[in-house]
């Protein structure tokens, strides 16, 4: 569905974007995690059409989308702060959408406005930010788009509205086969709302992976022995990080449970639990692997 391959982008002698490839599937939502300056704005709004690439190639659908009018009507993008002209109302910019927008649902932007109980003559400029976000999602969602670029989009939105939306989302992603591109530094919230998640750095992504295929693969074993041994033992797996505390070796380990298992095992351990990462502890092992990892400051 979409689809990068080989893709950089440079501002100047900055490079954003580098020999980066990423792959989301049709009806699915992909979550873009990664640390700041990453290059996760800069990818969606290439993949938006919004930049160009300076190299590789982006598709969506098997199209281009960088002025492509026609792909445009299909994939909708939400910047990370919406931006509104000066006297817009919601009315007035669903009368320029109907007019863009071939696919555009008045039922729904009615439907939408009234449940989110906005005023649909009130100025857009002198809403809250949280308001003025959902404005974009009333808009974006009436216009029935087939591919969704989300960055950071739930940020300014209360507890109660951002469960709505992201309902709304998951009915789009089931009943028309929507498919989800979102950027988000809430891990925990996208734990539960994504299929896919790819982790960028510097430019890069460093992986994408299936979330139940990435969470059943990863793993933080606490393995307490009567004598702890050499820290070696442990060369046969692949391990992110290792800590000794007493007779207690904690460490956090990626493969498969049944091979860990009968590994440590044979090196007798007292007692072995091994257990799930939250997509956070993922997160941090996975950026600490490549020499991101949290380091107390201290001020004076
Ligand atoms: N228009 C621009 N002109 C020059 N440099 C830019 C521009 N947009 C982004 N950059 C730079 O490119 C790099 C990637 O920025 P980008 O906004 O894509 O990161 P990000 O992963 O979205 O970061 P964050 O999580 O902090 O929002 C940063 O170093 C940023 O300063």
């Amino acid at each position: 569905m979409i689809k990068a391959t080989t893709v950089d982008k440079k501002f100047e002698d900055l490079q954003a974007v580098s020999n980066l490839n990423l792959h989301v599937q049709k009806g699915s939502i992909y979550g873009l995690l990664g640390s700041n300056g990453a290059g996760k704005t800069t990818l969606l709004k290439m993949i938006a059409g919004i930049y160009k690439q300076d190299k590789g190639n982006i598709t969506v659908s098997g199209h281009t989308v960088y002025e492509t009018p026609d792909s445009k009507q299909r994939v909708l993008f939400i910047p990370d702060q919406p931006y509104f002209l000066h006297q817009t109302s919601l009315n007035n910019m669903a009368s320029f959408y109907e007019k863009v927008y071939t696919n555009w649902n008045a039922k729904r932007f009615k439907r939408l406005t009234t449940h989110f109980r906005m005023d649909p003559d009130k100025k857009l400029k002198s809403m809250s930010k949280g308001m003025q976000r959902q404005a974009s999602f009333i808009l974006t969602l009436s216009t029935m788009p087939e591919v969704l670029i989300l960055d950071e989009p739930f940020d300014g939105l209360d507890p109660v509205v951002r469960q709505q939306i992201k309902n709304l989302i998951l009915q789009d992603v089931a009943d028309r086969g929507l498919t989800l591109l979102v950027s988000s530094h809430n891990l925990r919230e996208m734990e539960d709302f994504c299929d896919y998640v790819g982790i960028m750095h510097k430019g890069t992504l460093l992986f994408e992976r299936d979330m139940d295929e990435l969470k059943t693969d990863i793993h933080k074993l606490q393995i307490a022995f009567r004598k702890v041994p050499e820290k070696s033992f442990l060369d046969g797996l692949d391990v992110l990080h290792y800590e000794k505390r007493g007779s207690v070796v904690l460490c956090i380990v990626k493969g498969k449970v049944e091979e860990i298992s009968s590994y440590v095992v044979s090196y007798n351990p007292a007692i072995f639990d091994l257990l799930p990462l939250t997509l956070e502890e993922i997160f941090i092992y996975e950026l600490g692997g490549v020499g991101y990892e949290i380091r107390n400051l201290i001020v004076e």
